[in-house]
Formats: structure tokens, sequence, C-alpha cells
């Protein structure tokens, strides 16, 4: 199979891990997040954005990823769930926001005493085309309130975690790190790969790429 071998000790991996998004922001924050913890390298590409339930779609994203890469991959998928709105806009959060934008997602909760909200994100690792996905989920809850804070990010500045009294716009990117959906979902990433103890033995002619 394209890039992974068994050996005694555990799977080889004889590729780097390619984390595949076309989200330059995500990235800056995997990168952040990862640090030296997991050997990888990026690349950026525009995969189909899918419909139906989170982990399907995660999933389904890394089975696209593994084949255009031909080898292990990481992708996530990001929603943002309002409670009122049973978890809409939720996978479809990025045409929300690119038609309506900040104003309007709060102008969909006008109805509503409820402005709770969490944001979701679904890592999956997927080692090969044809390996079955596994997933790994992080979620933080919150609220959404009027935009504040750098318009640098999504909708980081409509998002309020719970016990904080910024949004995550205005918070400093570390703390931002330290408890986002993302940095959950990637812990355990990094306890899969401790547990799994991959062995990456990279060949010289991937090395760099
Ligand atoms: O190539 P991919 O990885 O799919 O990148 P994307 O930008 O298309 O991302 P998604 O499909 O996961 O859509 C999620 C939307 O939410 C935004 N987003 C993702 N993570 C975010 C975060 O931590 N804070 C704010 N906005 C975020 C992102 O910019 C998109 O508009
Ligand atoms: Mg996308």
């Amino acid at each position: 199979m394209a890039g992974i071998r068994a050996a005694a000790s555990g799977l080889v991996l004889l590729r780097p891990v390619t984390f595949v998004t076309g989200n330059a922001k995500k990235l800056e924050e995997v990168r952040a997040i990862l640090g030296q913890s997991i050997p990888f390298h990026s690349l950026k590409l525009d995969i189909p954005e899918l419909q139906g339930e989170p982990e399907e779609i995660s999933k389904e994203k890394a089975r696209l990823a593994a084949k255009e890469v031909n080898g292990p991959v990481l992708v996530e998928d990001t929603c943002l769930c309002f409670n009122a709105l049973k978890g809409l806009p939720g996978p479809y959060i990025k045409w929300f926001l690119q038609k309506i934008g900040h104003e309007g997602l709060n102008k969909l909760l006008l109805g509503y005493e409820d402005k709770s909200a969490y944001a979701l994100c679904v890592f999956s690792l997927a080692l090969g085309p044809n390996v079955e996905p596994v997933t790994f989920v992080g979620k933080t809850m919150g609220k959404i309130v009027p935009a504040r804070g750098p318009n640098d990010f999504g909708w980081d500045p409509i998002f309020q975690p719970d016990g904080y009294e910024q949004t995550y716009a205005e918070m400093p990117k570390a703390e931002k790190n330290k408890i986002s959906h993302r940095s959950k979902a990637l812990a355990l990433v990094k306890a899969h790969f401790a547990e799994a103890g991959y062995i990456f033995q990279i060949e010289p002619s991937t090395q760099g790429d």
C-alpha cells in the first residue's frame, strides 16, 4: 500500500503525514499547536465542500485527500453550530459567513433568546488511499455575539467561548490555541500518534517536498 508498511514494532510510514487544507489560518494554528510533536508537511488543496454529518464530511475529505497525495494525510473540517438552530449552520458555516457575514449570522439568532453555540473541529487521519480514516473531535462551547476584535480568521470575532469575556478574535493567539476546538481535537491526534507508535522512515525522494 502506498506509503506504509508493517513492522514488528508498529506501522512504518514511508512518507511524512501531509496536512491538506486550502486555509492558511488553519495551517498556522495547526503548526503552532503541533509544534514538533508529529512530523508533517502541508499541501494547499481545495477539497470540495461536502454535505452531511461532520464526521462523515471529514472522513470523506480524508479519502479524497489521500487519493490526491497517495500517502498519509490529515485533514479537518470545522463547524460552527447554533443550539437554537439545532446545530446549523454547522458544516455550512463557510457559505453562511461568505454570504451574510458576521452581522447576518447574529441576525439569524434575533428571534431566539438562546445565543449559545459550539465550535466543532473534526480531524481525520488516513494512512493512505484505501485505508479507512480515523476521526478526532474537539468541541468548545460558547455564544454568538456582535463582532469584536480583529477580522482575520473566519467567525472568530462573533464567537465568545464560555468562561471568557473575550471573543476568539480578541484573545491572544496562544490563548485561543489553549482552549480551542482545534487544539482539543489535536490533543487527541497527538495521543493517537503516541499510542500507535508509528515509525517514520522517510524515503529520501519524499523528504522536504
Ligand atoms: O480547505 P479546508 O481545510 O476545508 O478549509 P476551509 O476554509 O474550506 O474550512 P472548512 O471547510 O472547514 O470551513 C470552515 C469555515 O469556518 C472558518 N473557520 C475554520 N476554523 C475557524 C476558526 O478556528 N475560527 C474562525 N473561523 C474558522 C473557515 O474560514 C471556513 O469559512
Ligand atoms: Mg473546506
